[in-house]
């Protein structure tokens, strides 16, 4: 008997209240990590979860275009932050001022501290030429790689494991020092380390770099501009 698609649906009931705040916990106090890492290694089966965790990320055509290059090896690290010191350097020159001095006081990267690293990667042929969905932007493949990273970074809070963030490199850098075929687009370089500790809030504003704005003057009713009444 053939099976129809919609007998595979499965019940879909809203979270109990237990389980609906330790999704809201989990978005509202992940954070970005760069010095709070622990030096204790991240067991096997916690980073085998965590990239379960990604890789049920939404993609566009399902295309699925990520790769997760799990890097241990600490004279990879060390070439990664050297690369990141070069780049922070030339980022450094791009602010003027007292901003160009706080810019250098702050601490934007884990790379060495955390114990491992996860380069996840985006493959833009994993799907052949036409991906459905992608026809009309192909940044739509690095948009789904992001949602990847967004999911990893989510499971990782509720594992008690921080994720830090870099991007401060030359891409080509990165992909001298891990092999990185041409055609291959790097989109996060991210540390990962068990954390006992997090800012409550983002470290940048914490360090009066920028704040968080208020999400009543991002949400527009109907059209571009438009408040919303009341
Ligand atoms: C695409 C992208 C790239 C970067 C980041 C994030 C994202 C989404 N962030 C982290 C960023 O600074 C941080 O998310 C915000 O400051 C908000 O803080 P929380 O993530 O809420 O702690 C980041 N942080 C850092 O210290 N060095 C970096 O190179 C980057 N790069």
């Amino acid at each position: 008997m053939q099976v129809e698609p919609q007998d595979r649906l499965v019940k879909a009931d809203a979270f109990s209240s237990d389980e609906r705040a330790a999704v809201y916990r989990a978005i509202e106090t992940r954070r970005d990590v760069r010095d709070q890492f622990l030096p204790q290694p991240l067991p096997d089966d916690v980073i085998a979860r965590l990239l379960a965790a990604a890789h049920s990320a939404p993609s566009v055509g399902f295309m699925q275009p990520w790769n997760f290059i799990v890097v241990r090896d600490e004279d990879r690290r060390a070439r990664v932050f050297d690369a990141f010191q070069r780049a922070n350097e030339e980022a450094a020159l791009m602010f003027e001022g007292a901003a160009q001095d706080k810019y250098r006081s702050l601490k934007l990267e884990g790379i060495r501290k955390a114990p491992v690293s996860i380069c996840v990667t985006c493959d833009p042929t994993r799907a052949g030429k036409v991906v459905l969905g992608r026809t009309h932007n192909p940044r739509m493949d690095a948009f789904s790689t992001v949602c990847a990273v967004q999911n990893l970074w989510l499971a990782a809070r509720a594992e008690g494991v921080g994720v830090g963030w870099v991007s401060i490199f030359h891409e080509q850098d990165i992909k001298t020092v891990l092999g990185i075929p041409d055609h291959i687009e790097i989109i996060a370089w991210l540390c990962l380390g068990y954390v006992d500790r997090l800012y409550a809030e983002p470290e940048l504003a914490v360090n009066g770099w920028r704040q968080r704005l208020p999400l009543e003057d991002l949400v527009f009713s109907d059209a571009w501009g438009v408040r919303p009444a009341g």
